[in-house]
C-alpha cells in the first residue's frame, strides 16, 4: 500500500497568541496535519506547549494534532494528552528504551496513533524494534535538525535513515522535521519521506499555500518515479 502525503505546519512557528486562527489558516491553506511541538526544558533546552493548549485548541478543530514529545518522561503525558484531545503521540527513542511496549500499549488503548522520534545521533537501528514488534509504532520521526528550536539548518546527512526506513518498510509512515522547505524538500521527499513537518518555511512565507503545496508535489512526484 502506498503511503500518502501529509503536511503539517509546526505550530511552534506560528503566534501562539492567535493559535487558533492560525491553525484555521493552515488547514485553508491546505495543511493535512498541525504538528504540535510538546517541550519540557530537559530533554531539550527549550519549553513550550502541554495539554492545556492541545485541549483549547481541540477546541476550535478537528484537525488531526500530531504531537512531537519533546520531553524526558512521556508516559506522564499520555493520559492528559488523550483527554485533551491529541491524535498523534510521537515520543523518542532515547528516553523510552526500557518501557516503550508499555508506552505504545498505553497510547493505543487511549486512542492515539503511536509515533517514534530519533535525534540526529541515534542510529536507525534503534527504532527497528519498535516498528516491528508484536505492538508496533505507527509512525517513524526522523529529526533532521537537534531537536528544540525552529528555524535550524536541515541535516542532509540524517536522510541515509530515511532511505533505510524506506527500503525495510515501503508502507511505514516517515516524518521529518527540521529544516524542510522548497529547498530541501526534495532531498528528503527522494529519499522516501511522507510526512512533512514544516515550521519557518510555511509561516514565513508570503503565500504559505504555494509552500505547502510545493511539499506535497515533491512527494508524490518522488513517489511516483520510485
Ligand atoms: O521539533 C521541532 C524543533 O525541535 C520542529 O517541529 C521545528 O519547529 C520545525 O521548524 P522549522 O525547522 O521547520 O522552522
Amino acid at each position: 500500500m502506498a503511503v500518502v502525503a501529509k503536511i503539517a505546519p509546526s505550530m511552534l512557528s506560528s503566534d501562539f497568541a492567535n493559535l487558533a486562527s492560525e491553525a484555521e489558516r493552515m488547514l485553508r491553506f491546505g495543511a493535512d496535519w498541525l504538528h504540535m511541538d510538546i517541550m519540557d526544558r530537559h530533554f531539550v533546552p527549550n519549553l513550550t506547549i502541554g495539554a492545556p493548549v492541545i485541549e483549547s485548541l481541540r477546541k476550535h478543530t478537528k484537525a488531526y494534532l500530531d504531537c512531537h514529545l519533546m520531553v524526558t518522561n512521556p508516559l506522564d503525558y499520555v493520559e492528559p494528552l488523550a483527554k485533551a484531545g491529541a491524535s498523534g503521540f510521537t515520543f523518542h527513542v532515547e528516553v523510552a528504551k526500557d518501557y516503550w511496549q508499555d508506552l505504545v500499549h498505553q497510547i493505543k488503548v487511549k486512542g492515539m496513533r503511536p509515533g517514534v522520534a530519533l535525534k540526529p545521533g541515534t542510529p536507525v537501528e534503534e527504532v527497528y524494534p519498535l516498528v516491528e514488534g508484536e505492538n508496533p509504532v505507527e509512525m517513524v520521526l526522523v529529526m533532521t535538525v537537534e531537536p528544540g528550536f525552529g528555524g535550524q539548518k536541515f541535516m542532509p546527512e540524517t536522510m541515509d535513515k530515511v532511505r533505510a526506513l524506506r527500503k525495510k518498510y515501503p508502507s511505514l509512515d516517515i516524518e521529518v522535521d527540521g529544516g524542510l522547505g522548497p529547498s530541501t524538500i526534495d532531498m528528503a521527499a527522494s529519499a522516501g519521506a511522507n510526512c512533512i513537518v514544516a515550521g519557518s518555511s510555511v509561516f514565513g512565507a508570503k503565500e504559505p499555500a504555494n509552500v505547502i503545496s510545493i511539499l506535497r508535489k515533491s512527494v508524490r512526484d518522488a513517489q511516483q518515479s520510485s
